[in-house]
């Protein structure tokens, strides 16, 4: 579960440029839930899971993660609890070892990394049956360098590795976005498979109405650091992107740049 109260994050305060990045959110994401973030460039959506995830601390507010006050935490020590994958399929993995040390650093999350001698044999069958799972072929190429996969092969394979030990809060910061629609739509369905298996409490930011519609079990829309929109259950179940498109509207009683919102 993820508490977040009172949530206040201001970038560059005091001078010219300052930027109210979150304006007072409090909010409760259960355990298991999968949370569909969506708003409009700029309202928030990544400070919002880098509040939660430590890259940034909020100016004022707690920050809760299963029923830990992990306010004053840094972003390392909120590793063993929190598994995160970028928008950038190179960020989740280190291209120059192979698929099977980077499965091997992946079943240490949180915990202290020495030097490993080597995969042992026992941790490689575990990781070629995982990577079966994806159907990529990965599972033959486990001696290959992870710099050698495409984009997608290279994002299954850090949807894997960070949930490999289940996380108590999985964060998607837009991570089917560099893709080319057939691969985001797996990338999407694998997932939402990894999600529904471990029951994963996850944040999936996605600029895709779409997408914030059929994934998850709640959908949250920001705007100018604030929630305007927080559905869940059959009330999201139910809801069509002209709903939501005009649901923003009458919260906002004006017409916003939602373009890329509306991409795709
Ligand atoms: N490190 C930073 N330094 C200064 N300003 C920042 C920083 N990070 C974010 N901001 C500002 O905070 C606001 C919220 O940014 P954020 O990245 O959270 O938006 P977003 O909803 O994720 O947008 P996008 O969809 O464009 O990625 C923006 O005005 C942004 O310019």
């Amino acid at each position: 579960m993820i508490r977040l109260q009172g949530i206040v994050k201001y970038f560059h305060k005091g001078s010219v440029n300052e930027v109210f990045a979150l304006n007072n959110i409090s909010l409760q994401i259960d355990e298991g839930d999968f949370v569909t973030v969506i708003g409009s460039n700029g309202a928030g959506k990544s400070t919002l899971l880098n509040c939660i995830a430590g890259g940034f601390f909020p100016d004022e507010g707690t920050v809760s993660i299963s029923g830990l006050d992990v306010t004053g935490w840094p972003e390392y020590k909120r590793a063993r609890l929190i598994s995160r994958v970028f928008q950038d399929p190179l960020l989740g993995t280190c291209p120059s070892a192979t698929i099977e040390q980077n499965m091997a650093l992946a079943a240490l999350r949180g915990k202290r990394r020495g030097l490993a001698k080597g995969v042992k044999s026992r941790d490689r069958e575990r990781f070629r049956e995982e990577l079966k799972q994806l159907g990529l072929g990965l599972d033959e190429r486990l001696l290959d360098k992870v710099g050698l996969l495409s984009g997608g092969q290279r994002q299954a394979l850090t949807m894997l590795m960070a949930t490999m030990l289940r996380p108590d809060v999985l964060l998607l910061d837009e991570h089917i976005a560099a893709l080319d629609p057939k691969t985001a739509n797996q990338i999407l369905l694998l997932t939402q498979e990894i999600v529904n298996q471990q029951q994963l409490t996850s944040l999936m930011i996605t600029h895709n109405m779409k997408h914030a519609i059929s994934f998850g079990n709640r959908l949250i829309m920001l705007h100018q650091g604030k929630i305007l929109l927080d559905l869940k259950g059959e009330e999201k179940k139910n809801l069509t992107v002209k709903d939501l498109l005009s649901e923003f509207y009458k919260t906002q009683g004006e017409e916003l740049a939602m373009d890329s919102l509306l991409l795709t």
